[in-house]
């Protein structure tokens, strides 16, 4: 999200996360004031940004989440995990660890970072370092080895709301939704970069939440 009016246009529809990419080279940089948002989790998104730079910003904004989408190491995650688990924060800050896919994965990849993240979140991978715009075979996740919940995420797009009610009607082993936790959409749903179209948000989140329960 970029500006202030449809932020709260888009509050009204009660996701539980709403993010703030905190990269410079993104036509979505967030650089102004966030108005209250209660009962969302304030997420920054972060490209290989030095820990203390994240801090700031977890400060600055009171985020409850961030998003780590530059590839960072698992030393960077305990490292940002330690220090976002010190008090002088309003409340917990979750970690999302994002991890990019093709139409195959070394899910090895995974346990690195089972301590320190809250979450995985897949995206596709692309030329940049997200908000490429266009989906990753989800068939990819039938393998996945983990208890721990993630996003899915990557070029989610309205056309796509009964691809994702069949992905989660499937998960493998009958395991229910219990590890997709969330749907993660951007790029699919704007006007313009960081201006999202809520009209479209509200239809898909529609249509998702009544079907699938
Ligand atoms: O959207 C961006 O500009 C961006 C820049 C740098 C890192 C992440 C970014 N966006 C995140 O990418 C995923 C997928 O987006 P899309 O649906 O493919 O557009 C999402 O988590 C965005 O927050």
């Amino acid at each position: 999200m970029k500006y202030p009016d449809n932020m709260l246009a888009v509050a009204a529809l009660q996701p539980d996360y709403m993010g703030f990419i905190f990269y410079d080279r993104s036509p979505r940089y967030f650089e102004g004031e966030m108005p209250k948002l209660p009962g969302i989790k304030k997420t920054g998104v972060f490209v290989k940004a030095p820990v203390n730079d994240i801090l700031v910003k977890v400060r600055q904004h009171h985020l409850q989440a961030v998003q780590l989408h530059g590839g960072e190491s698992a030393e960077f995650c305990r490292e940002l995990a330690l220090a976002l688990s010190g008090d002088t924060f309003q409340s917990k800050v979750e970690l999302i660890k994002v991890f990019s896919m093709l139409d195959t994965f070394d899910f090895e990849q995974l346990k690195p970072f089972e301590d320190t993240a809250d979450y995985f979140l897949f995206d596709t991978k692309g030329k940049l370092p997200g908000g490429n715009g266009y989906t990753f075979d989800w068939r990819v996740l039938k393998n996945y080895p983990s208890k721990k919940p993630f996003f899915l995420s990557g070029g989610i797009g309205p056309e796509e709301a009964d691809k994702v009610l069949a992905f989660l009607e499937n998960q493998p082993d009958n395991r229910g939704t219990d590890y997709c936790y969330a749907i993660d959409v951007n790029s699919r749903f704007e006007i313009e970069p960081g201006l999202k179209n809520t009209e479209k948000l509200k239809e898909f989140k529609s249509k998702i939440s009544c079907q699938h329960q």
